[in-house]
């Protein structure tokens, strides 16, 4: 049974050699993908591509709740959701590695969660990514000797549409990076009480930096920098105790009405 999840964005179709696929059912539709099962230095692990193997589903129309509740349902514990961004901020520059630490979310019409009534919860979002899981890739991406940022704050807008200059430069008052795809991933994870930690690769300077962005150089560098993705999971995985000692799954005691 795999612990460990991985969600790859945009970019990111395949991170290993799969042994099995398989087609999970869930209460919410098909997952992105059949998900994946195979192994990074000996760890079992699963995988779905957030966009469909093709690239099919838009930032908006991604199956999040699928996604999340087939990774659940496989035995995973722990999710690594890779993500390609913008950067808000100078020092986050182009190819840089960032752990994320918090999020502000911008979106509008998702499904956000998985209690829609009866059942109420409230689920804590103060700290919203695993500290164990940011801890051991932040120190990986450093010993691998990658431009590596510990904390930041993505701002998740809903597209599929980039920025105009004023929202840009609204965002970056608040926000170091920019994407669309990490809420409801992130929050979804944690109302089935599994862990979260968001690999984000900087893939361009969003539009308040002058040059409007677009989609072909989001992939050209997402691309280019795949390699830093790749080694970071072959060496970080398998660092990730198997058992959990960051708190995670304790939300689920308390975010019931
Ligand atoms: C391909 S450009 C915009 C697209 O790239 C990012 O995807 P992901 O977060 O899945 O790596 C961004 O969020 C947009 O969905
Ligand atoms: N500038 C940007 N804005 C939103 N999502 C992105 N994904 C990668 N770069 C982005």
């Amino acid at each position: 049974m795999p612990r460990i999840g991985i969600i790859g964005g945009s970019g990111v179709y395949g991170v290993f050699e799969p042994k099995e696929t398989v087609k999970v059912h869930t209460p919410y539709g098909s997952p992105s993908a059949p998900v994946e099962i195979g192994e990074i230095e000996g760890v079992e692990v699963a995988f779905i591509p957030r966009h469909g193997k093709h690239h099919e589903f838009p930032p908006h129309g991604v199956p999040y709740r699928a996604n999340v509740w087939a990774l659940h349902e496989l035995g995973v514990e722990r999710v690594i959701g890779i993500t390609a961004v913008g950067s808000l901020r100078e020092e986050y520059k182009p190819g840089d590695i960032v752990i994320t630490d918090q999020f502000i979310d911008f979106t509008k019409k998702r499904d956000y969660t998985f209690y829609d009534g009866p059942r109420v919860a409230h689920v804590s979002m103060a700290d919203p990514f695993c500290p164990e899981l940011r801890k051991i890739f932040y120190e990986t991406a450093k010993e691998l000797g990658f431009s590596v940022h510990g904390k930041g704050t993505y701002v998740c807008i809903e597209g599929p549409r980039f920025s105009t200059r004023a929202e840009s430069f609204m965002f970056r008052q608040y926000a170091h990076i920019i994407g669309m795809t990490l809420v409801p991933e992130v929050n979804l994870a944690r109302e089935l009480g599994m862990c979260y930690v968001n690999i984000a690769t900087v893939t361009d300077y969003d539009v308040w930096a002058e040059k409007p962005v677009d989609a072909q150089e989001v992939l050209k560098v997402m691309a280019e920098n795949n390699y830093k993705v790749q080694e970071l999971l072959r060496k970080g995985i398998p660092r990730i105790p198997e058992e959990r000692h960051c708190g995670c799954a304790d939300v689920l005691k308390s975010m019931f009405v």
